[in-house]
């Protein structure tokens, strides 16, 4: 299958520090992959340097024939990469919607004039981004939230529209950052269906870190095990959960 994001030799070092050391695995296109390991193991300083918060030390980062690893992190987006954070990073006195229409921000390209006039392109370009917007909301099954300020919402239901506002970019690629962390079960399952249904009916790539192992061997069709920031472990969840040294690994956390 072809793939969609590529890390060869991804090296990232904090002083003498070796956080993720030679990580190298393919995402292929259409899949929903997982990376998974200990406390401490590099989890998400991979995940910052797939989305370019910071540069790697050595080593290279291809997405859809982008080299991502010396990117800047606003570009990822005009890459088509989203992503969700593991703290909750919305406008929580904003609306749903408005939430949501923030995320369509970098597409929209009608001048600071014509967009203070509200004429010609910028109306376009705002009727067609609330009708992006609807398809969203349609599509996470938040119409009857939709006016209603986001810190006013549940936990779950905050994440659900963290989430929307990943897709509103429209991207090809989304990374999920220990999206149900702090979940209850029934979230938990919502999300996961939710996560199904973006690769299904969307068609988009999806990266998550996570330590819930029951979503992680539910709906992951393959999985990436790092420890000590090495990659000790790749392949599907069964091959994974089988794997001698990943159980090592997590029996010898504290
Ligand atoms: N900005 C930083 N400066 C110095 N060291 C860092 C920095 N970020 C992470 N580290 C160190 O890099 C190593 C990997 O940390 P990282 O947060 O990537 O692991 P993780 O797998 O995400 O852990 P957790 O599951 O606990 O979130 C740890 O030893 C951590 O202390």
């Amino acid at each position: 299958m072809t793939p969609l994001l590529t890390l060869e030799n991804v090296t990232r070092k904090f002083g003498d520090l070796m956080a993720v050391d030679s990580v190298g695995f393919s995402v292929p296109k259409g899949s929903i992959y997982s990376v998974i390991g200990p406390n401490g193991a590099g989890k998400t300083t991979l995940f910052n340097l797939i989305s370019a918060l910071f540069p790697t030390t050595s080593g290279t980062i291809d997405f859809d024939g982008h080299p991502i690893h010396r990117a800047k992190t606003h570009h990822l987006a005009g890459y088509g990469i989203g992503r969700t954070f593991q703290n909750l990073a919305i406008f929580s006195h904003a609306t749903v919607v408005e939430n949501l229409l923030v995320g369509l921000h970098h597409k929209l390209s009608a001048t600071p004039v014509s967009a203070a006039f509200f004429w010609g392109p910028a109306r376009r370009e705002e009727i067609k981004a609330r009708q992006q917007v609807e398809k969203i909301i349609d599509f996470l099954e938040i119409e009857h939230l939709r006016d209603i300020p986001v810190g006013l919402l549940s936990y779950g239901l905050q994440k659900r529209v963290e989430l929307g506002r990943a897709l509103a970019i429209g991207p090809k690629l989304l990374l999920l950052d220990e999206m149900v962390s702090g979940m209850n079960s029934e979230e938990t399952e919502d999300i996961a269906r939710f996560v199904l249904d973006i690769r299904e009916e969307l068609g988009i790539t999806i990266v998550m870190v996570e330590h819930d192992m029951g979503i992680v061997m539910d709906i992951s069709d393959r999985v990436a095990v790092l420890n000590h920031g090495s990659l000790i472990a790749e392949g599907t969840p069964a091959e994974i959960s089988s794997n001698t040294a990943v159980i090592h690994a997590y029996l010898g956390q504290d």
